[in-house]
């Protein structure tokens, strides 16, 4: 069988999860990394024309959720019943609904969209991070382990807390009144497994 190749662009963004349960269940895979001068080229070879991509016991696997799925019931952090399993998938979910919100904001204020930030950050960020925030304060409240569900840690944690570290980029000090998050984005990195890969992977 082909070795586990896994296919994004040089930084965390929405493919940084996969890499994080690669690592998590010590699965070894070439980090295929794009750099975005080379992508117009490569866009074409791919299977969606989209990265990220995983290519595992000789099949293609796309979609970063489908991949982060795959990845998870195989490291065995998918969520421990099908009840959890929804609620791992809602949280993700609900991620994605507050990363859509905000994209008009976050990617002017990278660099990457036309805008003027400040302007777009009262349109498109204050407001849903008052509607978002407290809803992941609530599943980490509710579920008592310190992740978003009761048994522990899941893929959807890494969805979130990679999001809110890239949100902390760009609107430093926005947790100020979620001590809660600020302590879930501290736990995230002590975590047995991941300790190591956290403390030497690339930021960006
Ligand atoms: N729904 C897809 C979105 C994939 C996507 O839009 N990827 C971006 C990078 S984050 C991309 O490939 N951009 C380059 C392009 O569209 O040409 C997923 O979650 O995997």
């Amino acid at each position: 069988m082909a070795p586990v190749k896994y296919t994004y662009f040089d930084v965390r963004g929405i493919g940084e999860t996969a890499r994080i349960l690669l690592k998590y269940g010590k699965i070894d895979f070439e980090d295929v990394r794009i750099k975005k001068e080379d992508w117009p080229e490569i866009k074409p070879t791919t299977p969606t024309g989209k990265l990220p991509f995983l290519e595992i016991d000789d099949q293609i696997v796309v979609e970063s959720y489908a991949i982060n799925r795959l990845l998870a019931r195989r490291v065995g952090l998918a969520g421990k019943d099908e009840f959890e399993q929804a609620r791992v998938d809602a949280v993700a979910d609900i991620n994605k609904d507050f990363y859509y919100m905000v994209a008009p904001w976050f990617y002017a204020a990278k660099g990457n969209l036309p805008g003027d930030p400040a302007e777009l950050k009262v349109k498109h960020f204050d407001n849903n991070a008052a509607t978002f925030l407290p809803l992941f304060v609530k599943y980490l409240k509710e579920s008592g382990s310190g992740f978003v569900v009761k048994s522990g840690v899941t893929w959807a944690d890494f969805v979130v807390t990679e999001f809110l570290l890239s949100l902390s980029e760009q609107a430093p000090g926005f947790l100020e009144d979620y001590p809660e998050l600020q302590e879930y984005l501290a736990r995230i990195r002590t975590i047995p497994e991941l300790k190591d890969y956290y403390a030497t992977r690339k930021e960006e």
